[in-house]
C-alpha cells in the first residue's frame, strides 16, 4: 500500500526526567491518496501532537513520519518550512486569515510564501469549489465565519498538497454552518481526490470521514470505517471521553 503519509512507531515525549510526558507511544498510521481520517480520542490523548508529528510542525522523539516518499526525520527547520509551504495545508479552528488582506490574496498567500506563481485557472477552480465566487475581494471582516474557513480551506488547497490536516476546523462554527464545511471537506476528498486527516471531538464531524481513528494515552486504540456519529460516541464513551 502506498501512503501520503505515514508513521511508523513514532513516540513523542514531552519534557524530561519526573514531568515526562509521553504524548504519543509507538503510534503507527498510514493515510491513503484520497481517504478522509478522523482523530479522535478524549482531552490530552494525543490528538493534536499526532497531527503536528504528522505534519513536520512538530518532531517526533522517536519513529518515522513519511510525506510522500520523503522521510520527516533529521530535516533541518529551514527544509520542513519548505515542504509544509509546497505539500502540506492546514485548517484550524481559528481561521488564521490576514485581515489586511482580501480573499484572493489570503488564499494565494502560500504560494507567495514559497515564491511560486499563481495558476489563475487553478485558482478560479477552487474559488468556485468552495462557494466564493464574487467574494474574492472581501475582506475577512466583511464574511461570515462560515465563509472564513471556506477561505482558509481554499488557501490550504492553493498549493495542491498531498494532505490537508485539519485541527478542530469546525470547533468555531455553529452546528449548520460546521455540516456546510464539513460537506464541503467531503467533496474536497470525493471529488477532488485530496486526502484529509482531521482531529475533531464532535462524533457528527467524525461522521463524515471514511475513517476514525481514536487514540487514548498516546495510542492508537481502535479504528472505526463508514462511521456513524452514534457509533462514534459510542465509542468515545466507552473510551470515558464525556465522563
Ligand atoms: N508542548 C508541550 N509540553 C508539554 N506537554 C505537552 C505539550 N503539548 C502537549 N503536551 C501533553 O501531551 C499530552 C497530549 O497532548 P495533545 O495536545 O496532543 O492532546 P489532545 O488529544 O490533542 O488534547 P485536546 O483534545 O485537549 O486538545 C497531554 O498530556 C499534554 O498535556
Amino acid at each position: 500500500m502506498t501512503y501520503v503519509v505515514s508513521l511508523d512507531a513514532v513516540s513523542k515525549v514531552y519534557g524530561r526526567g519526573q514531568g515526562a510526558v509521553a504524548a504519543l507511544r509507538e503510534v503507527s498510521a498510514g493515510f491513503t491518496q484520497g481517504s478522509f481520517t478522523a482523530v479522535m480520542g478524549p482531552s490530552g490523548s494525543g490528538k493534536s501532537t499526532l497531527l503536528h508529528c504528522a505534519a513536520g510542525l512538530d518532531t517526533p522523539t522517536s519513529g518515522s513520519v513519511r510525506l510522500g516518499g520523503t522521510e520527516l526525520a533529521g530535516m533541518n527547520e529551514t527544509r520542513l518550512t519548505e515542504l509544509r509551504r509546497r505539500r502540506v495545508g492546514f485548517v484550524f479552528q481559528a481561521f488564521n486569515l490576514v485581515s489586511s488582506l482580501t480573499v484572493a490574496e489570503n488564499i494565494t498567500l502560500p504560494l507567495r510564501l514559497a515564491g511560486a506563481g499563481v495558476d489563475r485557472a487553478w485558482l478560479e477552480e477552487i474559488v468556485k469549489r468552495v462557494g466564493l465566487a464574487g467574494r474574492t475581494g472581501h475582506r475577512p471582516a466583511q464574511l461570515s465565519g462560515g465563509q472564513q474557513q471556506r477561505v482558509a480551506i481554499a488557501r490550504a488547497l492553493v498549493t495542491r498538497p498531498e494532505v490537508v490536516f485539519g485541527d478542530e476546523p469546525t470547533g468555531a462554527l455553529d452546528t449548520m454552518t460546521a455540516r456546510d464545511v464539513l460537506t464541503l471537506l467531503r467533496e474536497v476528498v470525493s471529488g477532488m481526490g485530496q486526502t484529509v486527516v482531521m482531529v475533531t471531538h464532535d462524533p457528527v464531524a467524525a461522521s463524515y470521514a471514511d475513517t476514525v481513528l481514536f487514540l487514548a494515552d498516546g495510542r492508537i486504540v481502535d479504528e472505526m470505517t463508514d462511521p456513524t456519529s452514534d457509533k462514534v460516541a459510542e465509542r468515545m464513551t466507552r473510551l470515558g471521553a464525556w465522563n
